[in-house]
C-alpha cells in the first residue's frame, strides 16, 4: 500500500503543474486499495509508525469519495473461499487469541519441518526435477513466505532441482567512497539487501524470475514483472513475460547499478551492478501482493509478523483447493502482560465517511451514526503492546558483575554494562539472561579494548533517565566491521581524560566516578517522594571523589487518561511531559524555591487534553505485592476540543506570571475529572541520559 506521504507528494505536484490550489490540481484521480492487506513498510517503525504512515491518516483522506467494491472477481467461483477471506481479512474468524484456526483442507498435516517444505514444494512444483524444461507457461504458482531469508533458502533448493546447465552472474560491488572498496568488498558480496539481485545470481533456462525495479512499464518490465529465462549471453539474458496483459513478449534485461533503499541500515554505502532480477520459485507475501496465482504454497517457517500477511497470502489463490499451508511450528514469543481493557484497542476514526470501529472499514462503518466514536479527538488510539524497540551502538567503557535477580518466583540474572553513544551520553545497557553470560563475559573479558557495541531490538526505558534493556528479540554484535562503528570507536578513545570532557565533568577521578553517579540517579529516584521542592539538595557528591556536581533535573508526574474506556494512571517524565506543561524542570524548580504554586498552571495545562499516548506497563513489587504500574514513552498532543473560554491559560512570560494565572473555569471544573498532578512533584536528579545539556560542576 503506497504511503500517505506518497500520495500527499502527488497533490503537491499537481497543485504546482495545474498552478491550482485544488485537490490533486483539480485533476480526477481514482485509487485502489484494499485496508485488509498489509500496510505500508516503515522500517524499523512501531505499529504506530505504520498506521501513521496509512492514507487515511492524511488530510486528503476526508477529501476523496469513497466507492466500495464488494464482489472478489478473482475468486468468484469459490463464494465459500471468498467469504472465509472476508472473515479473515476481517477478524472474525476463529479466533483463538491471536492465532487463527485454519481450514484442515488447506493445512499441511503435522510433520517434520523439513518435511513439511518438502510435502508443500511437492504440491507446489511436482516432480519440478522431470518437468517444466518446456511448458514454463504452466507454472503460474509460488511458494509465499514471510521474510527474504527464507524466500532465498527455498529458491536455492528448487534451482538446484531443477533441470538444465547452470548460469552464473557475478556482480560488481563498490563502495560509494573509492577509499573504502578495500575494506568492505569482501563484505559487501556477503549482503543482499532486500530489494536487491544477489551477488552471485545463479540461473537455469526456463526458471521463472521476478524484476526488482521498474526497467519499461510502458512495455510491461515492471518492479514484481514475472518473467522466464530463455537465453543467457554475457551482458544480456533474454526472457519471456510469463503472465498478465505482456505474457509472451521476449525483452532482453541488461545490468544496472543498484543501491539499498535508504532505511535498510546499511552503513557502508554501496552500489551492485548487476541484472535486477532473481529467482521467484519463492517470494515474499509482501511482494505477491497484487499477484493472482494458480497454485499457491504458504510456508510459515515463522508465524506472519504484520497486519494483512496470512489475507494476502491466501487471497492471490482463485479458489481453496489452490492453497496448502505449512503452518509454523515456533512458539509465538510470550505475549506481553495483559494490559487492562483501557489499552487493549486500537482506534482508528476514519474521520466523517467511515466514523470510528475497527481497523478496516466494514459495510457498517459506512454508516456514521452506528459508528460514532467513543472519543471527541479525530485520532485517538493506544497501542496495547507497544514496546519500544530500539538500535543502539555504543562503546563500552565498563561491564559490572552478573547480578542474581528475582523476577516474580524465578530468579534470573543480568549484567549492567555502561557505553557511551553516538550522541556522548552515558547509558546503562541492561543484559538479561542468557546475553548477560554469552555476550556479557566476551564484552567483560575486552572491555579495556574500548568494544562497540551495537545492541538490536533493544528496549530502551525513561525510568531513571535513560536506559536500556534487552529483550528475547534482542541482540547484541560485538565489534560489527562497519564503517561509521569503526569512526564511532576511534573517535570515542575512551581515555579517561577525554571522558571526562564528553560528560562536562571537570575533575573525574577514575571511570567509577561516572557508575557512581548512575547510582547515586537511581539513589534519588527511589527517595524521590520530595513533598517540598526547598528541601532538595540540587548538588550530588561522588561517593568516591567526594566532588560535588549540580544535577540536571527531570520532571515526573502521574496523570490520569482517560480514553472512553476507562481511566488509568501512568506516570509520565521529561522531555514527553513538556509537551504538556508550560514550565520546563528548572522552572518548575525556581518556582518552587520561591514558593509559589505551580499546580494550578499544571493542573489547568494538561486535565481534559486529548493525546496520543503510547503507554507501557510494567509488573513491580510494592509492599510484597506485584502491581502493575503504566509509564508514558511517548506523547503526542491532538487536536484540542475546547470552547475558547475553556482554552488553557498559559502565562505569557512563564515563571512571572504564574500566579496571576487564571484557575480553570467552573464548566471545565465540574465536567472533567482533576488530573492526579498532586502527585506530580517528583524532581528527579540526574547527570545524564536526558536532552538538555547537563549543568556542570561548580
Ligand atoms: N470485472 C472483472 N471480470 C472478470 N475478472 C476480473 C474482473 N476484474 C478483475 N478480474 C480478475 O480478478 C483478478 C484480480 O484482479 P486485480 O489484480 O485487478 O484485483 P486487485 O484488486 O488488484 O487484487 P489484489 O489487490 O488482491 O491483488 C485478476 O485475475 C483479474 O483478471
Amino acid at each position: 500500500m503506497a504511503k500517505r506521504s506518497a500520495i500527499e507528494a502527488l497533490d503537491d505536484l499537481l497543485r504546482d503543474l495545474m498552478e491550482k490550489d485544488e485537490l490533486f490540481g483539480g485533476k480526477v484521480i481514482v485509487l485502489g486499495g484494499d485496508f485488509r492487506q498489509t500496510l505500508p513498510v516503515v522500517p524499523n517503525g512501531s505499529k504506530h509508525d505504520t498506521i501513521a504512515a496509512c492514507l487515511t491518516n492524511s488530510y486528503l483522506w476526508q477529501k476523496f469519495h469513497l466507492l466500495q467494491l464488494d464482489e472478489n472477481m478473482r475468486a468468484l467461483l469459490d463464494p465459500i473461499f471468498t467469504d472465509f477471506l472476508l472473515r479473515l481479512g476481517d477478524g472474525n474468524e476463529n479466533l483463538d487469541e491471536d492465532d487463527v484456526t485454519l481450514p484442515k483442507q488447506i493445512v499441511i498435516e503435522e510433520s517434520e519441518e523439513s518435511e513439511g517444505l518438502h510435502t508443500l514444494i511437492e504440491y507446489v512444483y511436482p516432480n519440478i526435477s522431470q518437468h517444466y524444461t518446456t511448458i514454463p507457461s504452466s507454472m503460474n504458482r509460488a511458494i509465499l513466505t514471510t521474510k527474504n531469508t527464507f524466500v532465498d533458502q527455498i529458491n536455492e533448493i528448487l534451482i538446484q532441482k531443477f533441470q538444465g546447465e547452470v548460469k552464473e552472474y557475478v556482480s560488481f560491488d563498490e563502495t560509494l567512497d573509492p577509499n573504502d572498496q578495500g575494506h568492505y568488498e569482501d563484505l559487501l558480496h556477503s549482503l543482499t539487501p532486500n530489494g536487491m539481485p544477489p551477488h552471485r545470481l545463479i540461473l537455469k533456462k526456463n526458471a521463472p524470475i521476478i524484476l526488482l525495479r521498474n526497467m519499461n512499464p510502458i512495455e510491461g518490465l515492471c518492479n514484481g514483472t514475472r518473467l522466464f529465462c530463455k537465453n543467457f549471453n554475457r551482458n544480456v539474458i533474454r526472457a519471456e513475460i510469463a503472465f498478465g496483459d505482456y505474457a509472451g513478449k521476449e525483452v532482453f534485461i541488461h545490468r544496472i547499478p543498484l543501491q539499498p533503499a535508504t532505511g535498510e541500515g546499511y552503513t557502508v554505502p554501496f552500489k551492485r551492478t548487476q541484472f535486477p532480477v532473481k529467482l521467484c520459485f519463492a517470494m515474499t507475501i509482501n511482494k505477491a501482493q497484487g499477484q493472482t496465482l494458480d497454485i499457491v504454497g504458504i510456508y510459515l517457517k515463522e508465524p506472519i509478523f504484520s497486519h494483512g500477511q496470512l489475507y494476502v497470502a491466501l487471497s492471490r489463490a482463485r479458489r481453496i483447493e489452490s492453497v496448502k499451508v505449512e503452518p509454523s511450528t515456533v512458539e509465538p514469543e510470550p505475549k506481553e502482560p495483559a494490559h487492562g481493557s483501557v489499552l487493549n484497542f486500537i482506534q482508528l476514526w476514519f474521520p466523517k465517511k467511515f466514523g470510528s470501529g475497527q481497523f478496516q472499514p466494514d459495510k457498517h462503518s459506512l454508516n456514521p451514526s452506528k459508528n460514532k466514536p467513543h472519543h471527541p479527538s479525530h485520532a485517538n488510539f493506544t497501542l496495547p503492546h507497544l514496546v519500544n524497540y530500539t538500535n543502539v551502538r555504543g562503546v563500552v567503557i565498563k561491564c559490572l558483575p552478573i547480578q542474581h535477580v528475582k523476577k516474580g518466583s524465578e530468579t534470573t540474572s543480568k549484567r549492567d554494562v555502561i557505553i557511551v553513544n553516538e550522541e556522548k551520553k552515558l547509558l546503562i545497557l541492561t543484559l538479561w539472561n542468557p546475553i548477560d553470560e554469552i555476550e556479557g563475559n566476551a564484552l567483560d573479558k575486552i572491555t579495556n579494548t574500548g568494544p562497540l557495541v551495537f545492541a538490536m531490538r533493544v528496549k530502551m526505558t525513561t525510568f531513571y533517565g535513560q536506559s536500556i534493556t534487552t529483550s528475547p528479540r534482542s541482540a547484541i554484535l560485538i565489534n560489527p566491521p562497519v564503517k561509521d562503528d569503526l569512526k564511532l570507536q576511534t573517535g570515542t578513545q575512551l581515555t579517561k581524560q577525554k571522558l571526562k570532557y564528553s560528560f562536562g565533568m571537570k575533575h573525574t577521578r577514575t571511570l567509577r566516578f561516572c557508575c557512581h553517579l548512575l547510582k547515586q540517579r537511581h539513589t534519588s529516584n527511589r527517595q524521590g517522594n520530595y513533598k517540598d521542592e526547598k528541601y532538595i539538595n540540587w548538588n550530588i557528591k561522588c561517593p568516591l571523589c567526594k566532588e560535588k556536581s549540580e544535577v540536571q533535573i527531570i520532571s515526573r508526574a502521574i496523570i490520569e487518561i482517560n480514553d472512553g474506556t476507562g481511566t488509568i494512571a501512568a506516570s509520565i517524565s521529561s522531555p514527553e511531559i513538556e509537551k504538556l506543561i508550560p514550565l520546563n524542570p528548572s522552572e518548575i524548580k525556581d518556582v518552587a524555591k520561591s514558593e509559589k504554586n505551580v499546580h494550578d498552571v499544571i493542573a489547568s495545562s494538561v486535565q481534559g487534553l486529548s493525546v496520543v499516548t503510547f503507554v507501557r506497563s510494567y509488573l513491580t513489587w510494592n509492599q510484597q505485592q506485584q502491581i502493575n504500574r503504566f509509564v508514558i514513552v511517548k506523547l503526542h498532543k491532538v487536536q484540542e476540543h475546547y470552547t475558547k473560554e475553556q482554552q488553557i491559560l498559559i502565562p505569557s512570560t512563564k515563571s512571572e506570571n504564574l500566579s496571576t494565572t487564571k484557575p480553570a473555569s467552573p464548566k471545565q471544573t465540574q465536567k472533567r475529572p482533576q488530573p492526579d498532578v498532586g502527585k506530580t512533584k517528583v524532581i528527579e536528579s540526574s547527570s545524564a541520559g536526558t536532552s538538555r545539556p547537563t549543568k556542570r560542576m561548580k
